[in-house]
């Protein structure tokens, strides 16, 4: 066990600690700080499940995963699920084969379902929130928005491609500006249901707070602590633990 001065040392410090040493791949640290930080808020949540909202790109995914093995959680994507309860029909031929609609339809029966299991972290698809049923059963548990510039978002989606992301499919042009301009248009019908999520991780105001200047530094892992600083904030309500606050 380490000596307990790690745990009195402040955000800033211990997140400038572990994004200084190491960049895309979670430092010795890190994971630890991630673990013990897992640990405390597992024994909050008393079994309730985390639901992960946000844009395409997100980080709903990748931040899920390592959410997941912090605090013991199973991990669902319920895109994966709808694929799997379509056959393993991907989403993109799913939206092209039978609508948007359908598709919609299916990812609310899947939220329903997860929302009866416990201790699960559930990366939702990006517009799991346009349904306002989706949201009575996303709050069973707890619900947390990652907030994501949608430059960082273009950028990640450009990079990997829309395969399954049929709603930001273009035909030709330039990738960043494309998916650019469809997150905005997405954007704006969605953000203010965003907003009803019970916790917001705004990875903007997690760079600032941290004096780090390209948001794409700020690692999932970091990203990860952060969302369950926040939701031991939330669970608290906002007597959040000192042992890592300045
Ligand atoms: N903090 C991050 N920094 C850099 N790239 C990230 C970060 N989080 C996710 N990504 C990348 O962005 C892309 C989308 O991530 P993903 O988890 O699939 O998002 P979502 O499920 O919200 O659509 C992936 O290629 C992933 O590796
Ligand atoms: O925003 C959306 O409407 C969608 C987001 C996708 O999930 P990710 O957010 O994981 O990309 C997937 O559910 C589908 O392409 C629709
Ligand atoms: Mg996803």
């Amino acid at each position: 066990m380490r000596p307990s001065m790690e745990l009195s040392r402040s955000r800033k410090d211990f997140h400038a600690t572990t994004i200084g040493s190491s960049y895309f791949h979670a430092s010795i640290d890190e994971r630890w700080l991630l673990k013990t930080k897992g640990d405390e808020v597992s024994s909050c949540l008393d079994g309730r499940s985390i639901f992960l909202v946000g844009m395409m790109g997100s980080g709903k995914t990748t931040v899920g995963k390592i959410l997941s093995e912090a605090l013991g959680y199973s991990f669902v994507d319920s895109d994966k699920y709808v694929e799997q309860v379509m056959g393993g029909a991907s989403v993109d031929r799913i939206f092209s084969q039978c609508g948007e609609s359908f598709f919609r339809d299916y990812e609310s029966e899947a939220l329903r379902r997860l929302s009866l299991m416990p201790q699960q972290v559930v990366a939702t698809g990006g517009g799991a929130v346009i349904r306002p049923i989706n949201w009575e059963y996303m709050k069973q548990g707890v619900t947390v928005y990652l907030d994501v510039p949608l430059d960082a978002l273009a950028k990640r989606i450009a990079a990997v491609g829309t395969e399954s992301r049929p709603l930001l499919r273009f035909e030709s042009g330039d990738a960043y500006t494309k998916v650019f301009v469809g997150l905005f248009t997405l954007s704006k019908k969605r953000g203010p249901s965003y907003a009803s999520a019970d916790v917001t991780v705004s990875v903007l105001d997690l760079a600032r707070s941290l004096s780090v200047e390209d948001i794409s530094d700020i690692t999932p892992t970091a990203i990860a602590i952060e969302v369950l600083v926040q939701i031991e904030k939330y669970l608290r309500g906002d007597n959040v633990s000192t042992r890592m606050l300045p």
